[in-house]
């Protein structure tokens, strides 16, 4: 199976006054080292390895129940709060493992933050939910600074202009779209470096979806974005890599142009022409 990263980004380095370039090659902003996954006694994940680059969007792709969403959870420890679960192996961020014991649970959620499906915004107002985190994580010293980081976050998230004059109205009466922005916005207000993002688009309608897609393109140049889709057209238009899980086993990493053009596995070509899933 192909599940190494071809063409991870080189950078070169010139050695001193030598005039000669030293390739160093990108530490990945997350790697993965033989991960398994067990509910109880079930293995939903089996002995996933993969890099992913910083600045980058990836996809993971593959059909319902295949341990897409298993996965992205592991990748800031959502699944924690699973009761019998159990993983083994590594996951390193930025070097670090995030299973290794003493690890701020906290900490890891505030930089690798999440995007669900749904939208769940809280019953409050449109600013008390971009502000929630910063207060709760103590993250802002007045209210000069708490309404700055709300404006930046909305604004960050493509939904200033739509909502700046109604900030004291209720969440709940956003549209479907606006309401998913807004969650991007409250999980952008605490300064992220990874946002997870588990079918962000999947409930909604074409318009809000190309807006979503729109900012996860303009969100990669400051993060690094893993998203879970089942639609693999929009794997095609927003990512630069996509990773294509079956039966909860990594089958191959590409970049989402050969991915979808040229795939190294059978299963994937399988699987992209709609012979299965
Ligand atoms: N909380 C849970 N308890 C027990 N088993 C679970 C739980 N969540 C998921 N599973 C099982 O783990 C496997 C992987 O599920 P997961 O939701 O990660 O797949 P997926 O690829 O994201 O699917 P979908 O695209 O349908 O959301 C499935 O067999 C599923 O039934």
């Amino acid at each position: 199976m192909s599940t190494a990263l071809p063409k991870i980004k080189v950078a070169t380095e010139r050695a001193g006054n030598l005039n000669l370039f030293t390739p160093v090659v990108t530490a990945p902003k997350i790697r993965v080292e033989g991960l398994n996954f067990f509910y109880g006694r079930t293995q939903a994940l089996h002995d996933i390895s993969l890099d992913i680059p910083e600045r980058v969007v990836m996809a993971f792709i593959g059909p319902s129940g295949c341990g897409k969403s298993t996965f992205l959870r592991t990748l800031n420890r959502m699944n924690d709060i699973i009761p019998n679960t159990r993983v083994e192996g590594r996951v390193l961020i930025d070097g670090r493992d995030i299973y290794a014991p003493g690890t701020d649970v906290v900490e890891l959620r505030r930089k690798v933050g999440m995007v669900f499906q749904k939208s769940n915004p809280f019953p409050k107002s449109i600013f008390e939910n971009v502000a929630y985190g910063l207060r709760i994580n103590r993250l802002v010293r007045d209210r000069a600074e708490l309404e700055a980081r709300v404006e930046q976050a909305l604004r960050d998230a493509a939904l200033w202009e739509e909502v700046k004059d109604r900030l004291k109205s209720s969440a709940l009466g956003l549209s479907g779209g606006q309401q998913q922005r807004l969650c991007i916005a409250r999980a952008l207000a605490v300064r992220p470096e990874v946002l997870l993002m588990d079918e962000p688009a999947s409930a909604l309608d074409p318009i809000a979806t190309q807006k979503i897609e729109e900012l996860i393109v303009e969100l990669k140049k400051q993060y690094t974005i893993v998203i879970v889709t089942h639609n693999m057209q929009q794997a095609a238009r927003v990512s630069d890599f996509t990773a294509f899980f079956w039966m909860g086993r990594l089958i191959e990493v590409n970049t989402t142009e050969k991915m979808f053009t040229n795939p190294d596995q059978k299963l994937t070509e399988d699987y992209i022409t709609g012979r299965f899933g």
